[in-house]
């Protein structure tokens, strides 16, 4: 049975807590103060108990106006009416924005100059519109009331009328105004008067919550006496969906400062089990596309996650916040045109992580450029022409001198063979018979060396001794006799063929970068289109500024056409965008470029990614503008890197700034203690993070005979009547669990959505679930058993046939039927 917390105009399900639902909520206000800040207190108006146990805390309130029902819910009424205001101008912009992109699309086309200029509009009033319809649900949650007078509603993206002084009426949340809502206390007001957190439901506003920080002003508004940190809690303790929601309503402060934390150098975020890293590093992306928008759009973002079902589950993140400049792939899809699908033995996966992978390839790309023996005899309309061990080495000695890639060397191999060949035949055929200098002038030299570099002999004998190589090829031969490695990590990557795998993907990179790619030819056409767009852009730029849009706050709240005419500066600007518009976003084709330099790069689980793959993903990022997010006690995969000192110190050393997250937000108080247990028996000296709420449902296990049949029990006992189940186990029970349990939802794509997910260990990275159930801990290992654990948001349970983990034992039975 679920207990209801009243709210105005709405119940909020609690969810199996115990009668007090505010006691449920661990150290109250000690908690989230000491999360936020240390100063982070928030003010209250009414007399309130938090109880933690033996503890009891009460807040004394100062004395206030009383007011009646009606003037409560006048101020409801008033915010009611401001949001329905906001819709209608949500409306407005959107069919203005239809109306200018259908207009853009009717266009007639034919010409280039026509395509430019509709391809312009096209892309401005695409990403407006995403914008405009991302902003659909939870438009506006905040208000913040200064002591000047000054008075912002705060949303999701920012919206202002069509008056002559474009005022805004909602504020968006990362503009600097904004600030105050996610970092103001009572004893740093930061110029508040009163804070309100609005909740809306579809666009009824069913809650107001407001907190006072102006100590000496005693203006009330009769939503002061519920707290401002049940929405926090509310939303923490809200059924999962299977999709990551944004949090811009409930941002905290120490999470705030990582959000807007400067842009350039590496940024490393470690916390916990929930403690908010995937959500904030998003929330980052977002922010950074907002405050630096004229170079990450152009650049893009990337955001690296361990698997797809992982992107799945965090992809509504940034088009709810109206982003989509964003990319989002797993180490897996970081070379274009390669699927990783197959697998790897943990020891191959360690073994081709290693950084001295890099050497090896170098040294089998050195290996291909060889030397003939015998020398190859080449005929010729002037006679045979002999390419010996001599020539070669001469040759490839020069090659090599220019420090270039194999493929971009290869044409000086291929001219100094030329040369060669051309002086013996000329040696031969201009020799003087009485011993004088050669009788062949520079024209006929010219003519000789016309035609060695015609023959198509000499050219066959260059690809032997030098050939044309692609990362696939040259992989594919290195994996199926991987020489320069020690026997018997040979013998583990030994592979004739196959699928990719994940932990190809950097070794192709890395062959990539040493093999390059003769592009010469496409970049010079290239070149030639980019003139041709420079021209015709300027004539564009008179219709684009016509058309500019006016709506959207941007950063500094005074001037604010973030996707309007201002971009367009000048021809050359805009002949780049339309490169962009012409066919794809920067983020599409970034994805088909192996060597796009993204704006910034934010990877998450970073503690699990190889040498290997920090080698492609800094590539990736030569600014080094990057977020990485990861916690050292969840890695598990083979040939992680370990520590950040071993990631980061090859690229940028010890200039790196950390932060520490310390607040478990998902995972309740009781299952943490259990998660600590199996984290401490293999590191004693582990310190969890703080978990803010606690449930009254125990962690319980289960010793079954029939597994399958005993797990499919504690699915129909333990599924939530609404929110998600999942069934985490090692992956060779999976088969006869998915038999036992038809409805859930597994394989390697499995849908997040449904009820019940049937996962392993490492596919349950980053996600997380109502109620978790754990089958066979003891044939996990343990940091997998650590990160399935501290999936749970309300209740876990084990099932097993054999003996517990030590750290697990003294579960208790599970109660016949939910607690609550
Ligand atoms: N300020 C907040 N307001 C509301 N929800 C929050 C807040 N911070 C974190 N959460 C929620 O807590 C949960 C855990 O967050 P998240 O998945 O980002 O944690 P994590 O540190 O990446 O966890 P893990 O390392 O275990 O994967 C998510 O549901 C997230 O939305």
């Amino acid at each position: 049975m679920r207990g209801h917390v009243r709210r105005p105009d709405k119940e909020i399900p609690r969810r199996g807590y115990r009668p007090g639902y505010f006691s449920a909520y661990i150290g109250g206000f000690h908690a989230l103060n000491q999360l936020c800040s240390p100063e982070r207190r928030r003010p209250h108006s009414h007399a309130f108990s938090v109880t933690h146990g033996e503890d009891l805390c009460t807040h004394h309130i100062r004395p206030g106006v009383e007011l009646s029902n009606a003037e409560t819910n006048a101020e409801l009424r008033n915010e009611q009416e401001f949001i329905d205001r906001l819709y209608e101008r949500l409306a407005e912009l959107r069919s203005a924005s239809e109306r200018a992109m259908s207009d853009a699309l009717s266009r007639d086309a034919g010409t280039f100059q026509a395509r430019v200029e509709r391809d312009v509009l096209v892309a401005e009033q695409s990403g407006l519109l995403a914008a405009l319809n991302s902003g659909e649900r939870g438009l506006c949650f905040g208000r913040l009331v200064f002591r000047d007078g000054r008075d912002h509603h705060i949303g999701r993206i920012g919206v202002r009328l069509d008056d002559a002084d474009r005022t805004p009426l909602v504020v968006d949340w990362r503009a600097e105004v904004a600030r105050p809502f996610y970092l103001a206390t009572g004893h740093t007001p930061m110029g508040l008067r009163r804070r309100r957190h609005i909740t809306t439901e579809d666009r009824r506003v069913t809650a107001l919550h407001d907190e006072i920080l102006d100590l000496g002003d005693p203006e009330r508004t009769g939503h002061e006496g519920t707290d401002a940190d049940a929405v926090l809690l509310a939303s923490l303790d809200s059924a999962r969906t299977g999709r990551m929601h944004e949090i811009v309503q409930t941002i905290q402060a120490e999470q705030d400062r990582v959000i807007r934390a400067a842009h350039r150098g590496v940024l490393v975020v470690e916390g916990g089990p929930g403690t908010g890293k995937t959500v904030v590093a998003l929330h980052r992306a977002a922010y950074l596309l907002y405050a630096h928008r004229e170079q990450l759009a152009r650049r893009a973002v990337l955001v690296v996650g361990p698997n797809a079902t992982f992107l799945r589950y965090i992809g509504e993140v940034l088009p709810s916040l109206g982003e989509t400049g964003v990319l989002l792939a797993t180490p897996g899809e970081l070379f274009p045109g390669v699927r990783a699908t197959g697998t790897d033995t943990p020891r191959a996966a360690e073994v081709k992580g290693r950084a001295a992978m890099a050497t090896a390839l170098e040294r089998f790309v050195l290996d291909r450029q060889t030397l003939p023996d015998p020398a190859i005899v080449i005929d010729h309309e002037d006679g045979e022409l002999v390419l010996d061990a001599r020539i070669a080495e001469t040759a490839r000695g020069r090659a090599r001198s220019f420090g270039l890639p194999h493929n971009l060397a290869r044409p000086h191999f291929t001219f100094a063979v030329i040369d060669a060949l051309t002086a013996q035949l000329a040696d031969r055929i201009g020799a003087d018979p009485y011993g004088g200098p050669n009788l062949l002038g520079p024209d006929d030299l010219a003519l000789l060396a016309k035609g060695v570099a015609d023959n198509p002999g000499v050219h066959a004998a260059v690809e032997e001794l030098w050939p044309v190589l692609t990362p696939q090829e040259l992989v594919a031969d290195f994996l199926a006799d991987p020489v320069h490695l020690p026997p018997e990590d040979a013998a583990a990557v030994r592979r004739a063929g196959g699928p990719w795998t994940v932990a190809d993907v950097p070794l192709l990179d890395e062959a990539a970068e040493l093999l390059g790619e003769d592009d010469s030819a496409a970049r010079a056409r290239a070149e030639a289109e980019r003139q041709e767009r420079v021209a015709y852009a300027q004539g564009v730029l008179d219709l684009s500024y016509g058309s500019r849009t006016q709506e959207f706050e941007d950063r500094d709240d005074e001037e604010s056409e973030v996707l309007a005419a201002h971009d367009l500066v000048d021809a050359e600007r805009l002949a780049e965008r339309h490169e962009e518009a012409d066919h794809r976003s920067a983020a599409e084709r970034a994805a088909a470029d192996r060597t796009w330099a993204f704006g910034h790069v934010i990877v998450d689980e970073a503690q699990e990614l190889s040498a290997m793959a920090w080698r492609l993903l800094m590539r990736r990022c030569p600014t080094r503008s990057m977020t990485l997010v990861g916690d050292p006690a969840q890695a598990s995969e083979p040939g992680a890197c370990g520590s950040w000192d071993a990631i980061l110190g090859p690229y940028v050393g010890d200039r790196r700034q950390l932060v520490r997250l310390g607040v478990n937000y998902r995972t309740p108080a009781q299952i943490m203690e259990v998660a600590t247990r199996v984290a401490r028996s293999a590191d004693p000296g582990f310190e969890p993070p703080r978990s803010v709420r606690a449930t009254d449902a125990r962690p319980w296990a289960c010793r079954a005979d029939d597994l399958p049949r005993a797990v499919a029990e504690a699915v129909a006992r333990e599924t939530p009547d609404e929110g998600r189940l999942a069934v985490i186990a090692p992956a060779a029970h999976h088969a006869a669990l998915a038999a036992a349990l038809p409805s859930a939802s597994g394989g390697p794509s499995p849908d997040l959505a449904a009820p019940v997910v049937l996962l392993t260990p490492r596919g349950a990275k980053g996600l997380e679930f109502d109620t978790v159930i754990v089958v066979e801990p003891a044939e996990f290992r343990t940091a997998d058993l650590y990160v399935s654990l501290t999936r749970a948001t309300q209740r876990l349970g084990v099932v097993h046939t054999g003996a517990l983990p030590a750290a697990l034992a003294g579960l208790p039975e599970p109660a016949g039927t939910p607690a609550g």
